[in-house]
């Protein structure tokens, strides 16, 4: 088996000897740095599977090096500090740190710690091992049992049990909503209702009641009252898919609520009060043109956890695995025992996967309509292939298949292809925005 390797930067003796039982043995290769405070550049180039770093003097430098760490290893980032206030561990949390301990260490509680995340590690490993032949782990919702995922996986553990609010960024179909509805499940609130409500879908002149409800006469065809999103969410899971595609002026209403818990129904002068958990989400990117679709004021209240999902190339390990699952669906529903040649597994395994899981989702789906028995390589249709400008229209058209599965794979196609982007696509497919959402929840019935 492989052995797990520890990079060690303490200078605490004392500390350095209550851990030597967790970091030595067999199937454990410990490495110690030359030079204190030099782990996180030895990490840039060397991965470890736990680096355990003193972070007395931790520096905006070190900062910005361990977001690099970050993006391109999958190392357990373990701090340890003398406990004075310092802003930069306070942002390392969210980039990469998955603890921090403070001086008067209580060894007992740090190798507790340590040898839970150890296990968890040994047990990956071994998993990695075998990812060909074995299921993928679960957690909430998600499925996935690469590194990244069961990074993702403890940060939820941590995140869920907290009232904080959650930012969740990541690429279209790296399952964001599938994130915060996980969050809400293994959270005190899952009795409560989780309400998704998409951001960009929102009607100008009805944003307000959307949002906070209105009262009977409230406008001309209010007929009744009108329970709001943070009313319907009460004691539950407010979920903000798209916010950053909600104008700035919209965005405004959100932040007496957001701070004070305090609203008001449209047409009404009494005050209510929420209780809701708010994740909010957004495929954006989020660099220094953010201001241009969140206001800083917003972002701020809504990113008291901000959590980053790994692009599915990030976690090629889960592809195989996640297409088994959505193909084992498939054959249930339709009591079929269709399987994946070997052909097909290499083309799902050496994509790019843009469109993330629910790009390799839809592609499983379609080569299970297109396929008798075995899907060979000539089933996988991937978005940027067969598309009307490089052969004729008719020739992409598959036969012998039902027509609103053709239309239920145009839609999906064409979604991935703008990226999610839902107005972009309708414009494209010459429907209303209305029309494509009724049409993409119908899908989410069948
Ligand atoms: N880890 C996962 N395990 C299982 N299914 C997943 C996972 N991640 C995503 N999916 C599936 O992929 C599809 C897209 O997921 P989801 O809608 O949560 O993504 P998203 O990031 O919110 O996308 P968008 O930004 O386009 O709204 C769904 O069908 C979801 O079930």
């Amino acid at each position: 088996m492989t052995s797990l390797t520890f990079l060690i930067d303490l200078t605490d003796t004392a500390l350095l000897k209550s851990i030597q039982t967790n970091v030595s043995g067999p199937g454990k290769q410990s490495y110690y740095v030359s030079e204190p405070g030099e782990a996180l550049f030895q990490l840039k180039d060397n991965d470890a599977d736990i680096a355990l770093v003193q972070a007395n003097k931790f520096t905006a430098a070190d900062l910005v090096l361990l977001k690099e760490v970050n993006q391109e290893s999958n190392t357990e980032v373990v701090l340890f500090s003398d406990g004075k206030p310092n802003p930069y561990i306070d942002q390392a949390m969210f980039n990469g740190v998955t603890y921090h301990f403070r001086s008067p260490y209580d060894y007992e509680s740090i190798n507790s710690t340590l040898s839970e995340l150890i296990e968890d590690l040994s047990e990956q490993k071994h998993v990695s091992k075998s990812a060909k032949t074995s299921v993928l782990d679960q957690f909430g919702l998600l499925l996935g049992s690469s590194t990244p995922m069961k990074k993702l996986y403890r940060t939820l553990r941590k995140v869920s049990s907290t009232e904080a609010n959650v930012f969740v960024n990541g690429e279209s179909g790296t399952g964001k909503e599938l994130v915060a509805n996980t969050i809400h499940l293994v959270s005190d609130r899952s009795s409560g209702p989780f309400i998704a409500v998409n951001c960009g879908a929102l009607s100008p002149e009805l944003v307000e009641s959307e949002l906070f409800g209105h009262v009977k006469g409230a406008f001309t065809g209010a007929n009744r009252d009108h329970k709001g999103v943070f009313e319907q969410a009460d004691k539950g899971t407010l979920f903000l898919d798209e916010i950053t595609e909600m104008p700035l002026e919209h965005q405004v209403k959100l932040l007496r609520v957001l701070e004070t818990g305090e609203y008001r129904p449209v047409g009404s002068d009494r005050v209510l009060k929420c209780n809701v958990r708010v994740v909010a989400a957004s495929n954006r990117v989020m660099d220094e043109s953010m201001s241009e679709f969140i206001r800083e004021d917003l972002y701020y209240r809504l990113a008291q956890f901000p959590l980053q999902l790994p692009p599915l190339r990030q976690r090629s390990t889960d592809i195989l695995g996640l297409a088994q699952h959505f193909l084992a669906y498939r054959n249930m529903e339709n009591s079929a025992s269709k399987s994946l040649s070997a052909a097909a597994i290499a083309l799902l395994e050496s994509h790019q996967w843009t469109g993330n899981v629910r790009e390799l989702k839809h592609v499983v789906e379609r080569s299970f309509i297109l396929a008798e028995d075995v899907i060979g390589a000539e089933h996988i249709l991937f978005d940027d292939m067969s598309s009307p400008e490089e052969s004729s229209l008719s020739e992409g058209i598959p036969l012998d298949v039902p027509l609103e599965d053709i239309e239920k794979i145009a839609i999906e196609k064409n979604l991935e292809k703008n990226k999610g982007n839902k107005s972009e696509t309708a414009d494209k497919l010459g429907i209303s925005v209305k029309t494509l959402y009724n049409k993409l929840e119908k899908y989410s019935e069948d």
